[in-house]
């Protein structure tokens, strides 16, 4: 099956290093508008494959779409990331133009691909794709949860001195730093509540943490991270192209779920060969249920500045 990730910029080669080393596809095309970039990068991966062993083809192409025709899966990872200081909602100006023509560049050549949106603000630009393009609304999906979920477990982990992949733990609402709503309540470790290990104080640190935990590696590295988002949105793609049928927090169009229309959001859904299968309507307390209106009150206000280009 063949993947195509628009921007082989630090995600998007990060992601392509995954899918191919995990063997997910067995086709991966990375394009950029950066003339020989997406090439050097995709030689650069190929030629980890004796080492690492691996038989994905990895290619380059510069801004040639052609090249992408057929793709089961596009991620769009094209546009700029935040420098230290900076929101990801700032981001818009510039990559709401470069996420809408991609979008509707690889349409063209892909017309039945599910496409995986990680530009930021991501919760808007999949808000964007989807209303430009008037795709069924389970054929777009914007990663963020994922990354904020495997941050929300590596900090229980690091808090409960405990592996990560023994805790169970999901963030829902906005992939913003003060829209995203870890779960404290749910989180589990071997099936056993955090909180009977951890003080409340102690998990609202790791939940104010996993909250600006993009932030705080923007301001370590000078630019926002890789590593995890890359892996995060092949672990989503593994999911679409294998039909795995795992729960992950994925920001999808929800009509009614969680008492929201008309805006992407994070919320839990099984993700399948057909995108976004179901979504699931965990029963929130109050203080939860207040914490998603607000997020989604302000991932709507974001949208707003959608008006001119979806005029
Ligand atoms: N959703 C998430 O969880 C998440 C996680 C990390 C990064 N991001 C976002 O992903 C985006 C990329 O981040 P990065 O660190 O890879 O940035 P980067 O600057 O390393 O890479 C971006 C690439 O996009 C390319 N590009 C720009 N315009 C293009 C176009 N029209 N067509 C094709 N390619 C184009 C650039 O040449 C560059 O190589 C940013 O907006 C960042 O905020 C989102
Ligand atoms: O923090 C960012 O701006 C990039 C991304 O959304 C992240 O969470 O790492």
């Amino acid at each position: 099956m063949k993947v195509t990730i628009v921007g082989a910029g630090n995600v998007g080669a990060t992601c392509a290093d995954v899918i191919s080393y995990r063997g997910i596809a067995s086709e991966v095309v990375l394009l950029d508008i950066k003339e020989g970039f997406a090439e050097g990068k995709a030689l650069d991966i190929m030629q980890c494959a004796t080492n690492t062993g691996f038989n994905t083809k990895v290619s380059g192409v510069t801004n040639d779409y052609s090249k992408t025709a057929n793709s089961s899966v596009v991620v769009i990872t094209s546009g700029i990331p935040r420098k230290p200081g900076m929101t990801r909602e700032e981001l818009i100006g510039i990559n709401a133009g470069i996420v809408k023509t991609v979008v509707e560049s690889v349409l063209v050549h892909s017309p039945e691909a599910i496409i995986v949106v990680v530009s930021n603000p991501m919760d808007t630009m999949t808000y964007l794709a989807l209303k430009s393009t008037g795709l069924p609304k389970n054929r777009i999906i914007g990663m963020g949860g994922a990354l904020d979920s495997s941050r929300f477990r590596t900090y229980l982990s690091m808090a409960l001195d405990k592996p990560a992949n023994d805790i169970s733990a999901m963030v829902i609402g906005g992939h913003g730093d003060t829209t995203m709503i870890p779960l404290t309540r749910l989180a589990s470790y071997n099936g056993i509540p955090v909180s009977q290990f951890l003080s409340e104080e102690a998990l609202q640190k790791v939940a104010a943490d996993t909250m600006v935990g993009g932030a705080t590696l923007t301001g370590l590295l000078g630019t926002s991270a890789w590593y995890a988002p890359g892996a995060s949105v092949a672990y989503l793609v593994d999911s679409i192209l294998n039909d795995q049928k795992k729960m992950i927090a994925c920001s999808v169009f929800v009509e009614g779920e969680y008492e929201q229309n008309d805006i992407c959001i994070g919320v839990p859904c099984i993700i399948g060969k057909n995108g976004v299968e179901e979504i699931i309507e965990i029963e929130l307390n109050d203080s939860e249920k207040a914490k998603f209106a607000k997020s989604a009150e302000a991932v709507r206000q974001m949208n707003d500045a959608l008006k001119s280009i979806l005029a």
